[in-house]
């Protein structure tokens, strides 16, 4: 297992940016490999960047699900939320750091509100292990997701060649923001569905309560790794509410700045994949889990290509 950087703050002198960047690269690749290939689709700046963002997000997640995580209080959340103000105020705390102030001197469309948002999503699981309604799970998919499709529109650029609606010249199309927070709220969902088996395993269950009551699935069935109908039709609804966020996400791709169209669709479609992987094992998500092998996200590539140039 990588250990990944803990804050030092007492150290004085830094890193240089440049071994910043190549430390965050290196972690992303370790840690991520499908969004490291999306990564690899990008301009060098734009790519730095991700890989600055995306360190910043796994120490964060790291906090509450890592080795240390037994340690993780509310102080720690706060202690990491002034590291995040000092960071935007230009100050880097410690190596990594160093990437993320560059990348925030270079991207300025970079707001601090979903990194705080993250944090506040983090803090949801210190305390809660339960979803009652859809509704509360989506806050949670937002904060902790919805808010990386943020930060990354930010970087990678929205289209500035003016965009109107085909059946009215008049009509602006509407800003994709909503459409990159659709993204990672569908990853999220998607992670929560692979998932299912290894969370119950920390008595944890995502899924929403009253969608086990819709099913007739209780709490005890799922931690029995029960699959049976009731199993297989809760997860049939749970997978076509995912698909209709990654749906409602491809609509805002063709308006990113046209070298990011290719790697968000990558992005999509390799993550999307893991729905057809959960579906092919018969949705039993507790005794194997749901892989994608390389082949066949190497076989998607050409496709994200092409509708990264026609759509
Ligand atoms: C208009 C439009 C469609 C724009 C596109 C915007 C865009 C690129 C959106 C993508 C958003 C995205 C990659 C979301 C990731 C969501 C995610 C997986 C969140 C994980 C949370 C907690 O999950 P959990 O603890 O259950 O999972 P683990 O078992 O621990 O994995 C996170 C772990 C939160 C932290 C998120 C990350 C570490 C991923 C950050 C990724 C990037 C910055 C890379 C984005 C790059 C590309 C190429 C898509
Ligand atoms: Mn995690």
């Amino acid at each position: 297992m990588l250990q990944l950087p803990r804050p030092t703050p007492c150290k004085t002198a830094l890193a240089s940016v440049e071994d910043a960047y190549e430390a965050c690269r290196k972690i992303t690749q370790d840690y991520a490999k499908t969004f490291y290939l999306g990564t690899l689709l990008m301009p060098e700046h734009k790519r730095r960047a991700i890989w600055a963002i995306y360190v910043w997000c796994r120490r964060t997640d790291e906090l509450v699900d890592g080795a240390q995580a037994e340690f993780t209080t509310d102080h720690t959340l706060d202690a990491w939320e002034s590291n995040l103000e000092s960071i935007f105020s230009g100050h880097p705390v410690d190596d990594v750091d160093v990437a993320l102030v560059d990348t925030l001197e270079h991207f300025p469309l970079l707001d601090i509100q979903p990194f705080r948002d993250m944090i506040a999503g983090q803090r949801m699981d210190l305390y809660r292990n339960r979803y009652q309604t859809f509704e509360e799970l989506e806050l949670y998919c937002y904060r902790v997701a919805g808010t990386v499709g943020l930060m990354s529109a930010a970087v990678m650029g929205m289209d500035t060649t003016p965009q109107t609606a085909p059946w009215n010249q008049d009509t602006p199309l509407p800003n994709p923001l909503q459409e990159a927070i659709a993204l990672g709220i569908a990853n999220q969902l998607t992670n929560i569905l692979r998932d299912v088996g290894e969370d119950a395993q920390r008595g944890r269950i995502y899924l929403p309560l009253e969608d086990l009551e819709r099913f007739n699935y209780s709490e005890a069935d799922l931690f029995n790794g029960v699959v049976d109908d009731r199993w297989r039709s809760l997860m049939k609804f749970e997978i076509d509410r995912a698909q209709k966020f990654f749906v409602d996400a491809e609509r805002g791709i063709g308006q990113l700045s046209p070298d990011a169209r290719f790697p968000v669709w990558s992005a999509l479609m390799l993550y999307r994949q893991i729905l057809n992987a959960i579906e092919r094992n018969r949705y039993d998500v507790f005794s194997q889990r749901a892989y994608v092998p390389s082949w066949r996200k190497f076989l998607s590539l050409p496709l994200a290509k092409l509708r990264a140039e026609v759509l």
